[in-house]
């Protein structure tokens, strides 16, 4: 096989770079930091294989790249890339599915009774200085165990946090998919439902389902108002599937308790954002896949997804762009 050239746009661990740099030529530039732009509008002209994530490519950059071949993300969710145009061009897209399933879901649960719980208000108490009574309603809680989770998107991570919930805290699960979907579960764990009546039966809202041109902004004024009074919800999904509007006016009714966000519209988060702040959202710099562990995994199977697709064999993930 010839040397190809690889465009590396987000940083990889080394062992990883340097199984790309034994079979091909590598130039590392990010976009996002002002003195690699340049660098990384330059390589696209020359091309075969690009990895990385948290960069929106789109159709122009594509134009740019006449030689491309492969497109490897470090991701799972794949809303960063024009499908269309990938797919126009024959430019296979592969991703992370799997490897990433049991550390996203168990900062889903983190979040769940971290919210529900206040463990950062809490932790923050003893932290600043301000713990110098027992504690009264006015800093409790609320349980976690036996509450309903409604889980929208029962793919590979709602069905990982279903068990923990189902199997671990005796929560009743119900599950929303866009196509039917068994449960995975032991009978009377889990029920499977309509979006609607989901909203109106959990106690906490997971969203864990992509990024797509019927989801974005799909829990807006309508949702909010079906859920329960009290409800919380969790995003571990992508930010534009929330309105934002809708989210804060929620909050300010009471008819949402709490959220706990993992996922913003722009990231990182700007610093003027109302979100960033309100004594109610337990917001994350998206970190659901952010372990050692798990980042370590990404990176060699988007590797192994890159080289394999550039030998001219069937990669493990790619894509099905149609
Ligand atoms: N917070 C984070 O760091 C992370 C977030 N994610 C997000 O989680 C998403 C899900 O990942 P997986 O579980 O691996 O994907 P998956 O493909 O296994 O599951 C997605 C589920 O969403 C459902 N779905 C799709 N469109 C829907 C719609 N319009 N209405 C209702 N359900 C719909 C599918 O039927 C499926 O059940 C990713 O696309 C990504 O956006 C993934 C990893 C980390
Ligand atoms: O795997 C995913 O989809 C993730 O959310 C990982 O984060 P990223 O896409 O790198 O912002």
């Amino acid at each position: 096989m010839p040397r190809q050239t690889v465009l590396v746009y987000r940083e990889l661990p080394q062992p990883q770079l340097a199984r790309i740099q034994a079979e091909h030529e590598v130039i590392q530039a990010d976009p996002r930091r002002e003195d690699q732009r340049e660098a990384f509008f330059q390589a696209l002209g020359r091309v075969q294989g690009m990895i990385g994530s948290s960069v929106r490519l789109d159709a122009a950059m594509l134009d740019r790249a006449p030689a491309l071949r492969v497109v490897s993300s470090i991701s799972v969710g794949v809303d960063a890339y024009p499908l269309a145009a990938l797919r126009e061009r024959g430019i296979v897209l592969c991703h992370t599915p799997g490897v990433l399933t049991e550390s996203v879901a168990d900062l889903l649960f983190g979040m769940v009774l971290a919210t529900s719980r206040r463990l950062c208000d809490m932790a923050s108490l003893v932290r600043e200085g301000r713990w110098v009574r027992n504690v009264g309603p006015e800093e409790y809680g609320w349980d976690v165990h036996g509450k309903t989770l409604g889980i929208v998107g029962y793919g590979r991570i709602g069905q990982a946090l279903a068990r923990r919930a189902a199997l671990g805290f005796g929560m009743p699960v119900v599950y929303h998919a866009r196509r039917p979907v068994g449960s995975g579960l032991p009978p009377g764990k889990a029920r499977a439902a309509g979006l609607d009546e989901l909203l109106e039966a959990a106690d906490f809202v997971v969203l864990v389902l992509p990024l797509t041109d019927s989801t974005r902004g799909l829990i807006g004024p309508q949702a909010f108002a079906r859920m329960k009074p009290g409800a919380i919800l969790i995003n571990g999904a992508r930010g534009p599937i929330v309105q934002e509007r809708a989210l804060l006016d929620a909050l300010e009714s009471g008819r949402l308790r709490a959220a706990g966000l993992d996922v913003f519209d722009v990231e990182p988060l700007p610093p003027d954002s109302p979100l960033r702040g309100h004594p109610r959202i337990l917001a994350l710099p998206h970190i659901g896949s952010a372990t050692h562990e798990t980042r370590t995994a990404m990176a060699a199977m988007a590797v192994d997804n890159l080289l394999r697709v550039l030998r001219g064999e069937a990669p493990a993930a790619a894509y099905p762009l149609g």
